[in-house]
């Protein structure tokens, strides 16, 4: 007998082979604000997948749909074969999903231990002293002497420690500092090798491009891109930052590939999207006193690469009601 034959109704079993996320449709519209629009893209086994959007695109309400936190106002996802909006399903998967919610609302008077030995005692925590050495909190002390980015240490230790094989993450990084940042993007590559699944949401596009195998773009509550990391990159563009005189700034922003271009007293910064050797021909025929090539910020990917109206959005954002969760 199969497994899928042998699950209990309401429990199924995913095939190994099945993806362990697949989101078919979801929408979740909160009255005043779309903040999810028919939004579909599938996370394949081993790899790790950069759920990318500015603030607002609606990132956290598709990881609260999948976690079974929020219903969806129509569609659907499968979490490692379990329906969302089948809870006895979800429930009994829940066991293989690791979870960093955005706001780690830990009980600020528990120490960092408690916290710990109470997620193990529900889920395990074969990994825990490993991931210790790893993230470090300092577990001893009471939550409230945490800074952010203990709380986030603590959060991702509580995340992996029961060895799940599909971890879904918001904002994972943000309160990190770098070397922390660059100790969780080899951690999260290493997981990804050994099998894990890692599904997590930035909003800063440097982080996603450097870790992530694919990446899905929200904007407005609509997933408007889903390609590889390279491709991305490709066509995102460079920002550039020139002090140089006013024929040096005229040559190179009259190149081709330039937008944007905004000077400034000293020279001008642009958006660089065509050959990087005519940019670097052109910069050698000039007396350049200093440049800057970087990524562009994200909110410029979105604006010059998808427009600036933003899809699936209506009305004006409103205050977060607390109360719709679970409705
Ligand atoms: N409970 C709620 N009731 C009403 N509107 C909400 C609720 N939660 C979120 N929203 C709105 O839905 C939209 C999407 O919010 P969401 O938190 O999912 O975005 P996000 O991409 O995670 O943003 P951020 O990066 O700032 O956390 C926003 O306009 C937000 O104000």
């Amino acid at each position: 007998m199969s497994d899928e034959a042998a699950a209990p109704e309401g429990n199924p079993v995913a095939a190994p082979d099945d993806p362990p996320l697949v989101v078919e449709g979801l929408t979740k519209d909160y009255g005043s604000v779309l903040a999810n629009d028919d939004v579909s893209f599938t996370v394949h086994r081993g790899e790790i997948f950069g759920f990318l959007g500015p603030n607002g695109a609606g990132k956290s309400t598709t990881i609260r749909l999948l976690l079974g936190l929020l219903k969806p106002t129509a569609g659907t996802a499968r979490v490692l074969g379990a329906d969302i909006r089948d809870e006895a399903a979800l429930t009994a998967v829940k066991g293989r999903i690791g979870y960093l919610p955005a706001h780690l609302g830990f009980d600020e008077e528990a120490t960092g231990k408690a916290v710990l030995d109470y997620h193990g005692a529900i889920k395990g925590e074969g990994r825990r002293d490993e991931l210790l050495e790893i993230f470090t909190p300092p577990v001893e002390r009471p939550i409230r002497e945490y800074s952010t980015g203990n709380k986030r240490m603590l959060g991702l230790v509580q995340a992996f420690m029961h060895d799940p094989e599909l971890v879904v993450m918001d904002e994972p990084t943000s309160g990190l500092d770098p070397l922390k940042q660059e100790g969780f993007n080899e951690f999260i590559r290493r997981e990804r090798d050994r099998g894990t699944t890692i599904f997590f949401s930035s909003h800063v596009l440097s982080e996603v491009r450097r870790v992530c195998d694919r990446v899905g773009i929200l904007r407005g509550g609509s997933l408007v891109e889903l390609e590889g990391v390279e491709a991305l990159l490709h066509r995102s563009g460079k920002h550039v930052r020139v002090h140089a005189d006013d024929a040096a700034v005229a040559a190179l922003t009259a190149l081709d590939g330039v937008v944007d271009a905004e000077p400034f007293s000293e020279g001008a910064q642009f958006i660089y999207a065509g050959d990087p050797n005519a940019l670097l021909d052109e910069l050698a025929r000039h007396d350049i006193r200093d440049v800057e090539i970087g990524e562009p910020p994200i909110e410029d990917v979105f604006v010059h690469y998808y427009g600036s109206e933003e899809p699936g959005r209506r009305g004006p954002e409103t205050a977060v009601d607390p109360g719709d969760d679970g409705a």
